[in-house]
């Protein structure tokens, strides 16, 4: 069964400043959803909505048609990865996969620079391959839906590699809807994608769009 994460209605304000405006936007199970947007226009912001951890002047969040305010309550449902660190540096990797209900093994085996690194605290790891453990958890939660915000800006080419293939991986029990400035990345990756432009979510049809909404400068080969 195809599952639905929808958010509309949204309207955001900061002070007198307009962020989102009557914002709408949609993700399945079984496809990932990208979400572009110029630094400044939202894009976390709206990740934040959706979870719940912040609260706009008004919003519609439905999963399968039902109302929900505070997903953050609701794992099952959705998992969210943010652009900060979320796990506690003086955890151990064995510790947090045991909270996440995951086996070390098969990470050990994706990522073997990781091997024996068990009893490793967070804190001891390379800033990317912190970042590597918090995506990584979280793609391979046992949520519905997964949101990650900037998932691959840490990560050097090799990583970025694995962690798509994670990701198509679990795509087919799951929605994905990820923002991130390596913007080739998502492209590859989505099945619907949107740019948040001007306070207002656009539904890209062709890669030119991303040119025509001021997201990117493309080249030949983007367009080729
Ligand atoms: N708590 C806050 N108070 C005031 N303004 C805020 C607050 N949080 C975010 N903003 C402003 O709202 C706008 C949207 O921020 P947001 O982080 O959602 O953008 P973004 O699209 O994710 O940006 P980036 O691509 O740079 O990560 C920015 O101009 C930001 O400065």
């Amino acid at each position: 069964m195809v599952h639905q994460l929808e958010v509309d209605s949204v309207q955001l304000q900061f002070g007198k400043r307009e962020i989102l405006s009557d914002v709408y936007l949609k993700c399945e199970t079984g496809r990932i959803t990208g979400l572009l947007g110029r630094n400044g226009t939202g894009k976390s912001s709206l990740m934040n909505i959706i979870f719940g951890s912040l609260v706009p002047e008004n919003k519609s969040v439905r999963f399968d048609g039902q109302s929900v305010p505070k997903a953050y309550k609701h794992h099952e449902l959705l998992s969210y990865l943010p652009q900060y660190n979320f796990i506690p540096a003086h955890l151990t990797l064995s510790r947090v996969f045991s909270d996440f209900n995951l086996e070390f093994g098969p990470f050990e085996k994706y990522f073997p620079e990781f091997s024996q690194k068990h009893v490793s605290k967070i804190i001891q790891l390379s800033g990317g391959q912190r970042r590597l453990v918090e995506t990584y958890v979280l793609i391979k939660s046992k949520s519905e839906f997964v949101m990650l915000d900037e998932p691959f800006s840490h990560l050097s080419p090799l990583m970025i590699a694995s962690v798509k293939e994670l990701i198509k991986e679990e795509q087919p029990n799951k929605g994905f809807l990820i923002t991130d400035h390596m913007y080739r990345e998502v492209v590859d990756l989505a099945n619907d994608l949107y740019v948040l432009a001007e306070e207002q979510v656009y539904l890209v049809n062709g890669i030119e769009d991303l040119e025509r909404l001021g997201y990117a400068r493309l080249n030949q080969i983007d367009k080729s």
